[in-house]
């Protein structure tokens, strides 16, 4: 079953097309992270699914009703969904208990149980973010986590169908956001919600989402686990646009064998075992960082061989530039594997 559908959508703004066609459906108890690239219309997508706009073309369902199309849009408080911003966005003359109050009387649908005991709900909900206790403070009050602690209790109190985030990790300082992001996976877990997630932070859409819908120029360019948007980018875009990765120059002699270039001398044969004809045109093996291995170099070795030219050690692992060539190949080993500057080292490719 899906939480929401949105089928053949298209948003134009005047001239400007912010969405082309696009087919997205959303599990019951998802998490979809949309990620892409400044103005790729990952929060005209939310926007949409929100009911803060109303599509050109095609049609929004939520939970099996279709709340949206060219012809008509169902009001916000009415679509049971939930919204956390990058502002927080909080009622400044409010308490931190009206304010998460306030959707229990303001939203449609609310189960008639909080609506009875606000008090037990909105303590339920504090509770859960970690703010238990701190019903009559203002948001002037508190600090930039605990402000989005209450914008997050504010929109899960009504237990909505839909939570949709538009970046609301990033006002916040790093520790924070590493702190944030297991809280919001753990109210995932908690409440079954499905999220829609919009974010410009790869990393954080990698850690959480189920999903990964990765859109540029207002179109779906790969939808996928985390592990397949990393492991098996099915465009260069997608190869660039999440994690890092070498582009390994060559030749596609066949679908599954790339000819590595190798500087004077013969090319180097790589069999590969998945599909990736998307980058025969560029005639490139991208690669991620840990998918290169490293092992010492010794006099007749046959295979790739490289010289570190920068080391850079960061606790765990460690990440190296390795000189093959003209080209410079980024490696991340555990440090098991330690070479040092100008080292000779062996370089094995395991995609
Ligand atoms: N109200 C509007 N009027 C005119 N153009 C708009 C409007 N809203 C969005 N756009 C345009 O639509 C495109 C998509 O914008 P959108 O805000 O959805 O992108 P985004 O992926 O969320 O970007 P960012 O990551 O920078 O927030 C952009 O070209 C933007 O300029």
């Amino acid at each position: 079953m899906n939480s929401a559908r949105v089928i053949g959508v298209s948003k134009k703004f005047g001239n400007v097309t912010a969405l082309h066609h696009l087919d997205l459906q959303i599990g019951q108890g998802e998490f979809v992270a949309l990620l892409g690239p400044s103005g790729c219309g990952k929060t005209t997508l939310l926007r949409l699914l929100a009911g803060f706009e109303s599509p050109t073309s095609g049609e929004i369902w939520i939970n099996n009703e279709c709340v949206a199309s060219a012809a008509k849009r169902k009001p916000p408080e009415e679509r049971r969904i939930g919204m956390v911003f990058q502002s927080f966005a909080l009622w400044p003359h409010l308490t931190v208990y009206e304010n998460v109050a306030f959707p229990l009387q303001h939203q449609q649908q609310v189960p008639e149980a909080y609506k009875q005991n606000p008090k037990a709900r909105v303590a339920q909900m504090l509770e859960m973010v970690g703010l238990g206790g701190m019903e009559e403070r203002f948001p002037s009050q508190l600090s930039g986590g605990q402000k989005q602690r209450v914008a997050l209790a504010r929109a899960i109190v009504f237990n909505p169908t839909l939570l949709l985030m538009d970046e609301p990790l990033s006002s916040l300082d790093a520790e924070l956001r590493m702190q944030m992001r297991k809280e919001i996976q753990f109210i995932h877990r908690e409440l079954g919600t499905s999220i829609v997630y919009v974010t410009h932070d790869q990393s954080e859409a990698l850690a959480m989402a189920d999903r990964i819908v990765v859109m540029k120029g207002g179109r779906v360019e790969q939808a996928g686990t985390p592990h397949d948007i990393y492991y098996a980018p099915e465009s260069p875009f997608v190869a660039k646009f999440v994690g890092r990765a070498n582009f390994l120059k060559g030749n596609w002699a066949a679908a599954n064998t790339f000819l590595l270039e190798k500087q004077g001398a013969s090319s180097l044969p790589i069999t590969v075992s998945r599909d990736f004809s998307a980058f025969f045109d560029q005639q490139v093996l991208p690669v991620r960082p840990d998918q290169l291995k490293l092992s010492v170099w010794h006099q007749g070795s046959d295979g790739i061989m490289g010289k570190v030219a920068h080391v850079q050690f960061q606790g765990r692992e460690l990440i190296y530039s390795i000189r093959v060539g003209e080209e410079e190949w980024e490696v991340v080993t555990d440090i098991s594997e330690r070479f040092a500057y100008d080292d000779s080292v062996l370089v094995s490719i395991c995609v």
